[in-house]
């Protein structure tokens, strides 16, 4: 998404006088995004991006905020919650919880120059090194019981070949232990959409709502997934290598790392085949919403198990 929340300009002003960001020029919705619904507020003292939980009540978005604004103190593209006048970070609108922040300059980029690459991997990196520090504890909710569990509920739905490689790959996946690699604070969903340019830098690092605690490898796997596919879905060895030899120059990845990449590609690839699916066969209500082609996940989950049998 996506707009599943619409909010009036009364609203809006309300937010306005709460920040005190008057005056108010205009707000419009965003449509990028899935979970949560966006807008951007224009004032004469700058933009502003105003965020409705559509799945958090205000106890469980209090931990993610936090983390904004502990990442905030490290880098200028983290995406900071503004604090009220009584140093609130969280309100109430149109009944959701609400956090506003600043709007950060760039925009989301499709054909992706290894420099951008390069600087995605270290801001990457940079996220795992910083986190290492800060206190947040939540669990991957998608994780290998995730799964499996979605897994079975999918199935049915599924072509009779396709069904077949879901299970086969689970097997393959439940065949691997993965507890002993290193964890930390991921992000776990550092698509080409959740992060800005400005020409060639980094401006911004965006929807921290999936971020938990799990193997720094599923991360990298994650981004790597997104980042390295041309627009046919096709998957770049070399552009991997631009992107891993980046992120190594800050965190080098250990022999148990490197041995477990391709294990965690092809996971990372059923995480979002099945997210995708799911979304799918559930679609959301809203005013403007936004679906996403699970065939994307499943194509590269082919192209890597293809790979692995030529290693
Ligand atoms: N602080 C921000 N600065 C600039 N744009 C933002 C900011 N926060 C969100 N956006 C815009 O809103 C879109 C959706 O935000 P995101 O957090 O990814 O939502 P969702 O959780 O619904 O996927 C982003 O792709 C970006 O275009
Ligand atoms: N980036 C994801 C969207 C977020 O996935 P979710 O399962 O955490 O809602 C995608 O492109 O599928």
């Amino acid at each position: 998404m996506s707009v599943y929340t619409s909010i009036s300009a009364s609203e809006v002003q309300s937010i306005i006088e709460i920040y005190q960001l008057a005056p108010f020029i205009g707000y419009t919705g965003i449509s990028a995004g899935i979970e949560n619904t966006n807008y951007l507020i224009k004032t004469a003292q700058g933009d502003f991006v105003l965020t409705l939980y559509e799945h958090f009540n205000a106890q469980e978005i209090v931990p993610y905020l936090d983390l904004l604004r502990q990442l905030a103190e490290h880098a200028s593209y983290y995406p900071v919650p503004l604090a009220d006048a009584q140093y609130k970070y969280l309100q109430i609108v149109a009944g959701k919880p609400a956090a506003l922040f600043k709007c950060l300059p760039g925009k989301s980029v499709q054909q992706v120059t290894p420099e951008q690459h390069q600087a995605v991997a270290k801001a990457l990196a940079s996220f795992h090194l910083q986190s290492s520090g800060l206190a947040f504890r939540k669990r991957n909710t998608r994780d290998i019981a995730w799964i499996q569990d979605i897994a079975t509920q999918i199935s049915p739905h599924l072509s009779a070949q396709d069904s077949a490689l879901l299970e086969d790959e689970l097997g393959f996946q439940l065949k691997h232990q993965t507890q002993h690699l290193r964890q930390g604070i991921i992000h776990a969903d550092l698509f080409k959409d959740n992060v800005l340019f400005t020409g060639l830098r980094l401006t911004g690092m965006l929807d921290f709502y999936v971020a938990c605690y799990d193997c720094y490898l599923l991360d990298i796997a994650i981004t790597l997934n997104d980042w390295c596919i041309d627009q046919h879905g096709q998957y770049s060895h070399a552009q991997q290598a631009v992107f891993l030899a980046a992120y190594q120059q800050l965190r080098e990845l250990d022999q148990q790392e490197q041995k477990y990449l391709p294990v965690f590609l092809r996971r990372a690839c059923i995480r979002f085949w099945l997210s995708r699916l799911e979304h799918q066969l559930n679609p959301k209500a809203g005013e403007m919403t936004q679906e996403k082609d699970p065939e994307r996940f499943k194509n590269l989950l082919l192209q890597h198990r293809h790979f692995d049998s030529l290693q």
